[in-house]
């Protein structure tokens, strides 16, 4: 574990050796016993060291030293996710398990036997199978909550692994592990008698019709006490029986209610894809009786309000105006005002005509979000030769012009919950690095939320890009399927950093996020626009007049040595800078380049201790000298119409002094 304090991450050479040979004594004991059948475990055994351990692990969360240590993960050898649906995978037992193995083709159904072991990044607990004769560690890595609650801390519900993994932990032990949270399917004990986890057909129409009418009030009792996931869970077990066509046919609004109701409940939890198909299915269409009206109103509202938050502009407007034709009476003042802001979003998005002094000042750190539309018609996605896939300008863009603004598609704000920074060991490319985990897990929450945005983040560039067979399938009748190793990787390469825009400070609490559009904006040292930040939203600002057709570059990292600026740009996202101002400099003398470093950390340090304001000659006479003493390591030839980067602090300082005296 590494501690962390202010700005620093600290990680001592011992500390980075010893993560590094935990990984790879693991990798290596897992070869080693590859295929091998699974020992069996003594119960009691199992069940004092899992309590022990959960005892433990709530001191630690509560104790004084909380938050206090980043946890360390292993990366670097994923596997992708379950593709099969529950009904087309066999049944095996605890004894069925390999070591190092994914059982490919399999389920495994177990239920929870001791308490939970709840770590920063990862959940474990000890289960048993049906006939409860076998016990087994069961692991969740990072992506172990669904709507902030521990999955494997389900009261009475079973586990139905799919396509188990069983392996070692870092200190060894068998543990069936679980990575993609779309492997693992939680049932409701009560529902579990069918082996495939889903609800038997009800064959009798009025029993079936009696069990969806108590579904639902015990849907609507959860929604009264705010149990979301509860009432969630009541509605679906609902709809499934009255979308029977025995039901359905007797009595369709059930099914209507119980849709309406779980948009509800969606449009709470932000599932707004399927808050926008159960308010559409749930309408009546009945014009001519009051009631269906009414009910068609608050269809139209949480369809509207599920399309607006998705950024599908143009069809909340189409609900909203249906709501409004429909039933004029009932709040037309709010209606009429979202539809002013659709309006207002729908012209951000075709001219990027935000109001960015109202926008900024709407926000605060209690909301930190804007809400406005993204404006990409400057610009378009294509191959970048050497580069994978770039942006590009489509007109003619001036100096100073904004060039594209993105809201984000996911921010977490250093000071949110969500946040959670790890060490990760990749044993891929031999790397420690600092990781905005908690950005990856926010992201596949939204992803589970939300399955249509699957597809777009997984476009994104990453290392990892999936099974080869099954990297484009992202549902099956289960539900959405996410690929967080790929996430992950994905994050690793596009993520960026909106600054401390609310009091967020240190590397522990750095704010990080995702924006989609800017991701395909490939690096140059000599970059053509700039970014800002405005809370989530993102605005390319041209530099310099950028021609139609001409590549938009941003700079990834700023650090005016050569050096550096390679290593960070290595490390981080993966290639070497070949532009123009890199070819120079790469062709330099070392000892040129040295110098130059040199002198730049004696202006940045001047700088620091130095404040421009009432500076007297003497000292600007020295920050003269050293100006150009930097400015003499650059050959006037070879940099003609390049920028001298590193004399651009210490200019800066000049610029501002100077003027004073
Ligand atoms: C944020 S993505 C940029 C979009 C990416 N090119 C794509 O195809 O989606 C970052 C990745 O693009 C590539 N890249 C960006 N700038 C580059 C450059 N100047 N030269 C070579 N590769 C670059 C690297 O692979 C980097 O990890």
């Amino acid at each position: 574990m590494a501690s962390k304090d202010g700005n620093t991450v600290f990680l001592t050479e011992q500390e980075a050796e010893r993560i590094r040979n935990t990984v790879k004594d693991r990798l290596k004991k897992c070869d080693e016993l590859a295929g091998h059948a699974r020992e069996s475990r003594d119960t009691k055994t199992a069940i004092s060291t899992a309590t022990g351990a959960s005892l433990m692990a709530d001191m630690a969360n509560m104790g004084p030293s909380k938050g206090a240590t980043m946890p360390a993960i292993g990366l670097g050898q994923p596997y992708p996710p379950c593709v099969a649906p529950l009904q087309d995978l066999q049944p095996m037992e605890l004894s069925d398990l390999r070591m190092e193995t994914h059982h490919r083709g399999y389920r495994l159904t177990v239920k929870r036997a001791s308490p939970v072991v709840n770590l920063a990044a990862r959940s474990w607990t000890m289960v048993q199978d049906e006939a409860g004769e076998e016990i087994e560690r069961l692991e969740l890595c990072l992506h172990k909550k669904r709507h902030g609650k521990e999955l494997l801390e389900s009261a009475d519900s079973v586990f139905i692994i799919k396509e188990p993994y069983f392996t070692l932990t870092d200190d060894g032990e068998p543990t069936i592990r679980i990575d993609h949270p779309s492997d693992l399917v939680v049932v409701p004990e009560s529902e579990a008698g069918s082996t495939n986890g889903t609800n038997g057909e009800a064959t009798h129409a009025t029993a079936a019709e009696q069990k969806a009418r108590s579904c639902k009030d015990q849907g609507n009792a959860a929604l009264e006490k705010q149990n979301l996931a509860l009432a969630h869970a009541k509605y679906s077990e609902g709809l499934k029986l009255a979308r029977q066509d025995i039901v359905y046919k007797a009595n369709p609004d059930l099914a209507r209610d119980l849709s309406r109701n779980r948009a509800h409940v969606n449009l709470l939890l932000n599932q707004l894809d399927e808050a926008k198909a159960d308010a559409k299915a749930s309408l009546i269409g009945k014009e001519d009786d009051q009631r269906s009206r009414e009910l068609d109103s608050k269809a139209f509202f949480r369809a509207g309000m599920a399309a607006y938050n998705l950024g599908q502009y143009h069809e909340a407007k189409e609900l909203f105006e249906q709501r409004l034709k429909l039933t004029p009476d009932i709040y037309p003042k709010e209606t009429q005002a979202i539809l002013r802001r659709i309006e207002a979003h729908l012209r951000e998005q075709e001219a990027g005509t935000h109001d960015l002094k109202k926008i900024r000042a709407g926000l605060s750190r209690a909301r930190p979000r804007v809400d406005a539309a993204s404006f990409f018609s400057n610009t378009a996605v294509k191959e970048s030769p050497g580069r994978g896939r770039g942006l590009f300008a489509t007109r003619d863009i001036g100096a100073g012009e904004i060039v594209m603004l993105e809201k984000a598609f996911c921010v977490v704000w250093g000071f949110e919950d969500d946040a959670l920074t790890a060490i990760t060991y990749d044993v891929r490319d031999d790397r420690i690095r600092v990781s905005p985990v908690g950005l990856s897990r926010a992201i596949v929450q939204k992803l589970l939320s939300n399955p249509s945005q699957i597809e777009k983040v997984m476009d994104m560039y990453g290392d990892w890009q999936g099974d080869s067979n099954t990297k484009n399938v992202f549902s099956t009748a289960d539900g959405p399927v996410v690929d967080t190793f790929r996430v992950h990787d994905i994050v690793s390469r596009n993520a960026f950093g909106p600054g401390s825009q609310y009091g967020e400070k240190g590397a522990q609490d750095a704010s990080t996020g995702l924006w989609i559009r800017a991701g395909y904006t490939n690096h140059s040292c000599l970059a053509n626009v700039q970014k800002e930040y405005v809370g989530d939203l993102m605005i390319l600002r041209a530099t310099r007049a950028i021609a139609a057709g001409e590549e938009i570059f941003h700079s990834y990292d700023e650090s005016s040595d050569y050096e550096a600026r390679q290593r960070a740009l290595m490390h981080t996202w993966g290639f070497e800078c070949d532009c123009a101002l890199c070819v120079v400099e790469k062709a330099e003398d070392p000892a040129v380049r040295k110098k130059r470093r040199e002198l730049a950390e004696e202006a940045d340090a001047f700088v620091q201790s130095q404040p421009w304001a009432n500076a007297n000659r003497r000292v600007i006479v020295r920050a003269q000298r050293l100006a150009r003493a930097i400015d003499e390591t650059y050959d006037g030839e070879k940099y003609k119409g390049l920028p001298r980067l590193a004399t651009k602090r210490i200019q800066e300082w000049l610029a501002h002094a100077a003027p004073r005296r």
